[in-house]
């Protein structure tokens, strides 16, 4: 479990987070929602160690992380294959890659191209595929389905729950169905009133 309680969080003099109480099981999601600008990404960079509390506490987050976030942050020019690959451990078939990524709606001639060449919702997939593949026990998904289009959404937020069974996930997210699907716990963070 990771526990969180009395965060505070100040980016360049405000204060972005503060007092957030919560509970991410080891086994489970928890969606946030909340206003633009509340501090669900940063909640989220905090989980990933990249930002650090200014006060409260945050205990048991696991050693492994992954993560998508809002841009891709993918390896331009390497393909989809190979950005995969690089969280992966030696020696998995090129054939469980490609199987993968055909799971989350890759075609064929989008596998071994340059990423800088795919579309946006084709990009998106292999970031969401590099996460998900990776070894870790704490996925934090930064509006990972945003460019996804909407017939094929659905198909990929189960396969993303799927995949994720068994860690403990951060989704944050303006799309409350999304979450229900995804199987989360929804909380809803409140945006921090400034004093005057
Ligand atoms: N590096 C930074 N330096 C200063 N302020 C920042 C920095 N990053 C974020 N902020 C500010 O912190 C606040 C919270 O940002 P954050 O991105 O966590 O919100 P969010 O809830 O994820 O928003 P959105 O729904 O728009 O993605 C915002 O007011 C933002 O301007």
């Amino acid at each position: 479990m990771i526990t969180v309680r009395g965060l505070r969080v100040v980016l360049a003099g405000r204060v972005v987070l503060d007092g957030v109480d919560l509970d991410l099981p080891d086994d489970g999601v928890l969606a946030v929602m909340g206003p633009n600008g509340c501090g669900k990404t940063t909640l989220g960079r905090v989980l990933l160690g990249l930002v650090a509390p200014d006060g409260g506490t945050v205990v048991g987050t696991p050693t492994r992380r992954a993560a998508v976030f809002q841009d891709d942050r993918l390896c331009e020019h390497l393909d989809a294959v190979a950005n995969v690959r690089l969280v992966l451990p030696r020696g998995v078939p090129t054939a469980d890659v490609v199987d993968a990524l055909h799971l989350l709606g890759l075609p064929d001639d989008a596998l071994t191209r340059p990423v800088r060449r795919l579309s946006g919702g084709q990009r998106r997939r292999v970031a969401i595929a590099r996460a998900v593949l990776a070894d870790a026990d704490l996925v934090v998904l930064d509006e990972p389905f945003t460019g996804i289009d909407a017939a094929s959404r659905p198909d990929v937020v189960d396969r993303v729950a799927h995949a994720c069974v068994g860690r403990a996930v951060l989704l944050v997210t303006h799309d409350r169905d999304e979450a229900v699907r995804m199987g989360a716990e929804v909380v809803d963070l409140v945006p921090v009133v400034p004093r005057v």
